[in-house]
């Protein structure tokens, strides 16, 4: 039973809350006052550039190191005074897959399961059971040594789920991989979430990742977080959306520009971009133009702003690629 979806997530509890965590490495202010909330069963993305402060938000929220001021709360216990519970709630997967490569896939679980103490036989269960979901039970037996840049992603995930987390971060979790791959882990991250009920706090550089996956979006620049709501009230805070209209002939385009004031006209594409805001009274606004002056459009299509369109907006800089590099699947 999903009891991720019967619950509206703005009155669930909170599996994760902040309030004005700050760090700084010497001089430099890594965070500089992160407040968050994140409720039970909803994923949540982080999305930043390049040293942003992304990995050092999920080194504090997951114990392994501490703000310098600020509270943080995992499950209802304090990251700092009672960090033996935060740890024993929850499951960290780094950007750099911790696997032994020199373990087989099998052996890298049923060490995990004597690290968790997990009985000789429960853990040969769990382990059974983990290759099975992740569609590694043939390559069991394996050196992971030998196994794909994806293969390996989905062991680190199945090996932190070894321990029945129910709180999970996943630092960049498939920076690397190809698109197949990509694919495959989203999959199983969601499938967390909407079988099990899990919290998943994720950090990407890929914004269709957040796009993709998450409830919620926070875009962290400069150690503070610019911008936080789903992808689509992210899309709408910033410009960039219209309605582009497509006439069979320039007698045409130009009747149409005199009734659209602020539109752009292309002559050469014989188009007409309205700027608006993606929505729908937007587009009956410009249908009620069209059907009561009696103008002729032969196509007309809605862009409304994309994740990249935000990022740049807010940040200021390109994003680094949406597709990662394929070759990197190979990496060992
Ligand atoms: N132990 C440390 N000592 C000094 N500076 C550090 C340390 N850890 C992180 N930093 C600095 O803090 C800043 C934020 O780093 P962090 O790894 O949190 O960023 P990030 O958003 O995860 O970036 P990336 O996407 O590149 O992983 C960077 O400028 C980094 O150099």
């Amino acid at each position: 039973m999903n009891t991720a979806t019967q619950v509206s997530p703005t009155t669930r509890a909170a599996a994760i809350s902040a309030s004005g965590l700050r760090k700084s490495y010497g001089d430099k202010v890594v965070l500089d006052g992160i407040d968050l909330r994140i409720p039970e069963g909803t994923i949540f993305a982080l999305l930043g550039p390049n040293g942003a402060g992304k990995t050092t938000t999920v080194e504090i929220l997951s114990t392994l190191i501490t703000a310098d001021s600020g509270q943080a709360r995992i499950a209802g216990h304090d990251v700092t005074s009672d960090a033996d519970s935060v740890r024993r709630r929850i499951g960290v997967t780094g950007q750099f897959a911790a696997v032994d490569g020199l373990l087989t896939a099998e052996e890298n679980l049923l060490l995990m399961a004597d690290l968790h103490h997990l009985s000789k036989r429960e853990g040969r269960r769990r382990a059974a059971e983990l290759l099975e979901r992740f569609e590694l039970t043939e390559a069991a037996r394996k050196n992971v040594a030998t196994f794909s840049g994806g293969m390996r992603r989905k062991l680190d995930l199945a090996m932190t789920l070894v321990g029945r987390p129910r709180i999970i971060f996943l630092d960049e979790p498939t920076t690397g991989l190809d698109p197949r791959s990509r694919r495959v882990m989203w999959e199983l991250i969601r499938n967390l979430v909407t079988d099990q009920g899990v919290t998943i706090f994720l950090t990407t550089q890929y914004l269709d990742e957040a796009d993709q996956l998450a409830d919620r979006i926070a875009v962290l620049d400069h150690g503070k977080l610019v911008a936080e709501g789903t992808a689509d009230e992210l899309k709408r805070t910033i410009p960039g959306g219209h309605v582009r209209l497509r006439f069979a002939d320039e007698a045409h385009l130009a009747t149409a520009a005199g009734f659209f004031g602020t539109a752009a006209r292309d002559d050469e594409s014989l188009t007409l971009r309205i700027p608006g805001d993606g929505t729908l009274a937007d587009l009956r606004a410009v249908l009620d133009v069209l059907d009561s002056t009696g103008i002729q459009a032969e196509s007309l299509t809605v862009h409304t702003p994309d994740l990249d369109d935000v990022f740049l907006t807010l940040t200021g800089r390109q994003n680094a690629p949406t597709h990662p590099n394929p070759q990197k699947e190979s990496a060992r």
